[in-house]
């Protein structure tokens, strides 16, 4: 199944109960789901397995970082295990990046492979402590290039670099944006944010949206609204 929503909702849960309870309100139709480190550990593949049996495409977020082989091994991993999208950071450079993507391109597997630049947590402040000092920008599109020029499909963002993204790598490159917020939500702990229709006109290919949706009282009303300011745009 090839699901045309651009939206991703965030299954950040401490169990696969309560991640598959969740599942159970969304329609695989309509969204795509991800998969992040805190359910991924507690409950281990089992979760995937239930969640393609329920039929989503799944996006498993390890956002792997480590020396080329084993991130290769773990890339090759999560394919075997037939997600639709799977992620490493950028920041584990070019050697790293291409074991991936020869590891899959090796096994024919169609998993998409992408690239976290900058957390959308960070700002300014945050990325001149760890030695970044050019700013959020210019670090997205230094990395977003490295993983293009590595054959990756496309990179984590914010929405508010997908712009720029589009214009100096290409319309095609995959722009996987976290940090959405209608208008009417909190930011939590989200920095670079953006509303759903901004981001999409921005230049985002898909929109990974957690707890506006998951902790709404009635969450596919808050995804239907997001999906009717999308289709305003
Ligand atoms: O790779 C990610 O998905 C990711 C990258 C990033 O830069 N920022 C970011 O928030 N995420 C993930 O996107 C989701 C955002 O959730 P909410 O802030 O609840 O909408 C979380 O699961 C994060 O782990």
């Amino acid at each position: 199944m090839s699901v045309a929503s651009p939206l991703i909702i965030a299954l950040d849960y401490t169990s696969q109960d309560a991640a598959l309870c969740m599942a159970d309100r969304l329609d695989p139709s309509r969204c795509r789901v991800k998969v992040g480190k805190e359910l991924f550990t507690r409950s281990g593949p089992g979760v995937l397995e239930a969640l393609h049996g329920r039929g989503f495409e799944v996006f498993l977020d390890l956002k792997f970082h480590d020396i080329p082989n084993t991130v290769a091994g773990a890339v090759e991993a999560a394919a075997d295990q037939g997600v639709w999208m799977v992620n490493l950071h950028a920041s584990g450079g070019r050697r790293m990046m291409e074991a991936a993507r020869e590891r899959l391109d090796q096994h024919r597997l169609a998993t998409h492979l992408i690239a976290v630049t900058v957390l959308t947590s960070m700002q300014e402040e945050d990325l001149a402590e760890t030695g970044v000092t050019g700013g959020a920008a210019e670090q997205v599109l230094r990395l977003a290039t490295l993983a293009d020029e590595c054959g990756l499909d496309g990179v984590v963002c914010s929405s508010h670099e997908a712009a720029h993204l589009s214009e100096r790598i290409g319309a095609d490159f995959l722009k996987v944006t976290p940090g959405i917020r209608p208008a009417s939500a909190l930011a939590d702990d989200q920095r670079r944010i953006m509303t759903p229709s901004a981001a999409m006109a921005a230049g985002s290919t898909h929109l990974v949206v957690g707890r506006p949706v998951t902790q709404a009282s009635d969450p596919m009303q808050a995804l239907a609204s997001i999906e009717q300011e999308l289709a305003g745009i």
